[in-house]
C-alpha cells in the first residue's frame, strides 16, 4: 500500500467531511488483540486521532461484537455512536440508554441458561484455559493463550455442538466461538441502518474479522442501490486475522500503526 493509494481512497470522504461516515470495528482494529478479552484497550495515540476525526466528520461510529457499553468503555470517547453485539444494540452519542433488538434481547435468559448448563458440565474449563464472556443474548467462549490452544478449541467445539442441539446458532471469530440466538443479524444490516437516509456521500469501514465482511458488503450494497456514492473498505491485518478480510478489502493496513495512518489521512488539511 502506498501513501498515494490511501490518499486516493479517502479523498471522497475528505472532499465533504460533513457528508461522510467513518465506521470502525473495535477489537483488532482500534484496540490491539490481547490474550484476555478484559484487557483490550485503544492506545492513547489512536484515541487522540479518533477524537479529532469525530469532531470533523458527519458521523463516526464503532461497530463491535462487544456489548455497546463495553465498546464505549474500551474506546473511551463519549462523542461517538456505539453499535454493539454485532448490530443488535446501539448506544447513541452521549446516550445513557441502550436500544436493543427485541427479538434478540428476548433470548437472553435462554441463551444464558444453556451456557450455564454447558459450562457446569465441564469443571476443567479453567485448567484448559477456556473462559466465557457474558454478552447477554450472546455467550462467547474464548481460548486465546490456552496452554494447549488446539485441545481447548476441541472442547469449545464440543460445547458448541451441544448448544446447537439446544437450538442456538454458532459463530466463529478470532479464537472465540459465540453461542447466539437463532435470529438473523449482522454488522451489514447495522451499517446500512446507520448510513442509509442520513445524507452521506461516502463511508469508510475498517475491520479485521469475518463479521466485518458483512459490513463491507452492507456498504457496497448501498453504493449499488444509489444510497452512497463511495464505500471504502479497509482491512486491518495482524497476527491471526483471517486472510479473507484483506482479500475483500479495498486496502489493507497493518495493525495499530496502520489504522492510525488511515485516521491521519482523513485529518490531513
Ligand atoms: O467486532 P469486534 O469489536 O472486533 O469484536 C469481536 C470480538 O472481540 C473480542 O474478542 C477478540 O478480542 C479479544 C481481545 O483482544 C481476544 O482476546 C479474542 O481472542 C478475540 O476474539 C470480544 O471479546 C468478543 O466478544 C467480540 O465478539
Amino acid at each position: 500500500m502506498t501513501d498515494d493509494r490511501l490518499a486516493d481512497l479517502v479523498a471522497p470522504l475528505r472532499a465533504a467531511p460533513d457528508r461522510a461516515a467513518v465506521l470502525l470495528d473495535v477489537d483488532g482494529t482500534l484496540a490491539p488483540i490481547t490474550r484476555h478479552a478484559g484487557s483490550a484497550e485503544v492506545p492513547p495515540p489512536t484515541r487522540g486521532l479518533l477524537t479529532e476525526v469525530a469532531a470533523r466528520f458527519g458521523m463516526v461510529a464503532c461497530v463491535s461484537g462487544r456489548r455497546a457499553v463495553d465498546a464505549r468503555r474500551i474506546v473511551g470517547i463519549g462523542s461517538l455512536h456505539y453499535v454493539g453485539n454485532h448490530g443488535t444494540e446501539i448506544l447513541r452519542r452521549g446516550a445513557r440508554e441502550i436500544e436493543t433488538t427485541p427479538a434478540v434481547a428476548a433470548w437472553e435468559p435462554r441463551v444464558r441458561e444453556i451456557a450455564r448448563t454447558l459450562l457446569a458440565s465441564r469443571p476443567d474449563l479453567d485448567r484448559l484455559g477456556i473462559s466465557c464472556e457474558d454478552k447477554g443474548p450472546i455467550q462467547a467462549l474464548h481460548w486465546r493463550g490456552a496452554p494447549d490452544e488446539a485441545a481447548a478449541e476441541a472442547v469449545v467445539d464440543e460445547l458448541g455442538e451441544r448448544a446447537e442441539a439446544e437450538g442456538l446458532v454458532l459463530h466463529r471469530g478470532r479464537m472465540v466461538l459465540e453461542l447466539r440466538p437463532p435470529v438473523a443479524f449482522d454488522k451489514g444490516a447495522a451499517v446500512r441502518w446507520l448510513v442509509a437516509g442520513g445524507g452521506y456521500d461516502a463511508a469508510l469501514y475498517a475491520g479485521d474479522d469475518r463479521t466485518d465482511l458483512d459490513a463491507f458488503a452492507g456498504l457496497r450494497r448501498l453504493v449499488d442501490e444509489g444510497g452512497l456514492a463511495a464505500a471504502i473498505c479497509v482491512a486491518v491485518r495482524d497476527g491471526d486475522a483471517p486472510a479473507e478480510v484483506s482479500a475483500a478489502a479495498d486496502l489493507t493496513v497493518d495493525g495499530s500503526p496502520g489504522i492510525r495512518s488511515v485516521l491521519q489521512e482523513l485529518l490531513r488539511p
